[in-house]
């Protein structure tokens, strides 16, 4: 059983409405995360039937108030005053077994006051790519929320043509984003807004409750955060595709995978979402509208920060500024950790620089590049030790990624002067944590969604399996590791809402 606490409800009411889930026709589940439902504190498992009819929303589990959350949001940088879960509802909260505050939200469960023109469900698929995706980025440690459970509903929605339904249960430090914020803010609600700030700073950031301007303090703390965040996605080739201020965690959470992609061929100007029509939110974008983000979330605190006027302004301003040399340190970090290199290597930034050239310029695979480069770096150290002639077909498979050869060929010779520097067995092991054989590959998620859709869970299930143990060397893994043949490529994902 999941024991419930609602402390989101006692913030003021235009922060949130109470509403009840639309009952569906036949939900049955397709999957529950019984390890996540086991650190939530559930101890026995109820049995699938009813999962399903808690989880689709249909007969709510023992102690749930569901609620809708307000929220606002910048999409595509045009502001909305009223956003909200249109198609959400917050369950409750959930202590879990580390002391950690989680809510428990349904998706896909049925209109709410905030729908507007929607019909408040989700079609399957999206379903199905959020849970993968968002349970692929906790197994390799990228912060996000989590997929409790998937329950398809035994109805049809309609977006391009009928599809099937679902429901997805998320759960997440919390559910509060930029747009939560600018929906105090924009209503001039200064009490609505400062128990927001509170409750976050006491839920999420209780050391800034002791800095001179909590609510400055509040703002580097969430800075930090997303810093960390965009860079991490940033070093698995993940493009978010809809960067709004609403999809925005305060929390610091990847939330939202609507039409997120993990990127092929190494292209920094790469989008996949098929309403990224200016490339608002290619790849290499991201950082920057992380940082844009934040200013819209400071904008919301200066009136409740201590100094006013330029002051206030200038404060802020240094705060955001910061975000450049955090993303910088993060990355570094991190790139050095992918190259098998030193933490502290000062080469790490231009190898780095050079590789992303050759990447796009060879057409290379990226998340392939560097599952290559760490078996390469592996047997270069055991060459090290022994006369070892994979290290030689390691080269080969790594070089016949790329159709510029020659240039891979000297990169490669500058990457060995740097990594022999540090060769180091818990470096090969970081490397090999920053570089997973497995993502959750466009085309693979395509062929999942096209099997599910006829009534076939197997793939979905296989595919989960390979994605939350990516690290994994097995057969299967190697299997659904593969690049996308040209004709087997998805370059356009939809958001299904
Ligand atoms: N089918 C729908 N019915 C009603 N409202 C919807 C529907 N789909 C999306 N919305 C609303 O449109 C807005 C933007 O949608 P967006 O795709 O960013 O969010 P989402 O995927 O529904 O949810 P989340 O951000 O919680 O993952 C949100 O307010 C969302 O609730
Ligand atoms: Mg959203």
């Amino acid at each position: 059983m999941l024991t419930f606490e609602h402390q989101f409800a006692t913030l003021p009411e235009p922060l949130w409405v109470a509403c009840q889930p639309t009952p569906v026709a036949q939900p049955s589940l397709i999957a529950f995360n019984d390890a996540l439902a086991v650190a939530l504190g559930m101890q026995t498992r109820p049995d699938d039937a009813t999962l399903a009819q808690w989880f689709s929303g249909n007969q709510l589990p023992p102690g749930a108030q569901p609620r809708a959350l307000g929220y606002a949001g910048h999409q595509f940088g045009n502001f909305v005053p009223q956003l909200g879960d249109g198609r959400a509802l917050l369950l409750g909260e959930v202590v879990d077994q580390q002391g950690e505050r989680r809510d428990v939200q349904l998706k896909g469960s049925g209109r709410t006051p905030f729908s507007r023109g929607g019909d408040g469900r989700s079609p399957l698929g999206p379903v199905l790519r959020e849970y993968l995706v968002s349970e692929f980025m906790a197994a390799v440690g990228v912060p996000t929320t989590r997929a409790l459970a998937a329950v398809s509903t035994g109805e049809r929605v309609v977006r391009q043509m009928a599809e099937p339904g679902a429901v997805l249960t998320r759960v997440a430090s919390s559910h509060i984003r930029v747009g939560t914020f600018q929906f105090a803010a924009v209503r001039r609600d200064e009490d609505a807004l400062k128990a927001l700030a509170d409750h976050v700073i006491a839920r999420h950031y209780p050391e800034a409750a002791n800095a001179d301007d909590p609510y400055l303090a509040l703002l580097e703390a969430v800075t930090a955060r997303q810093a960390a965040l965009v860079a991490r996605w940033m070093s698995l080739g993940f493009i978010h595709g809809v960067m709004n201020t609403d999809n925005c965690s305060i929390a610091g959470e990847t939330i939202d995978y609507g039409p997120c992609a993990f990127m092929e061929q190494f292209d920094p100007q790469k989008v996949y979402s098929s309403i990224d029509q200016g490339g608002r939110y290619a790849f290499d974008n991201q950082p920057g509208i992380a940082q844009w983000n934040l200013a819209r979330f400071a904008e919301t605190l200066l009136p409740l920060m201590r100094a006013e006027g330029d002051a206030v302004v200038e404060q802020a301003t240094e705060v955001l500024r910061g975000f450049t040399a955090r993303f910088g340190a993060e990355q570094r970090r991190l790139h050095a950790d992918k190259l098998g290199l030193a933490p502290e290597s000062d080469r790490a930034v231009a190898l780095m620089e050079a590789l992303e050239i050759q990447m796009h310029q060879g057409r290379m695979d990226m998340t392939a590049t560097f599952d290559a480069l760490t078996h390469y770096a592996k047997t270069l150290g055991a060459q090290a030790l022994s006369a070892d002639t994979s290290a030689h077909s390691q080269k080969e498979a790594l070089l016949a990624l790329t159709t510029q050869p020659a240039g891979l060929t000297a990169w490669l010779a500058d990457w060995e002067n740097a990594q022999q520097a540090s060769q180091q067995s818990e470096r090969l092991e970081a490397m090999r944590r920053a570089n997973p054989v497995v993502i959750p590959r466009n085309h693979r998620i395509q062929e999942v969604i096209d099997a599910a859709v006829e009534g076939d869970f197997a793939p979905f299930h296989t595919l989960l399996a390979a994605v939350t143990q990516p690290f994994d060397e097995s057969a299967e893994a190697r299997r659904l590791a593969v690049p996308a043949t040209e004709s087997e490529q998805v370059l356009r994902t939809f958001c299904g809402t």
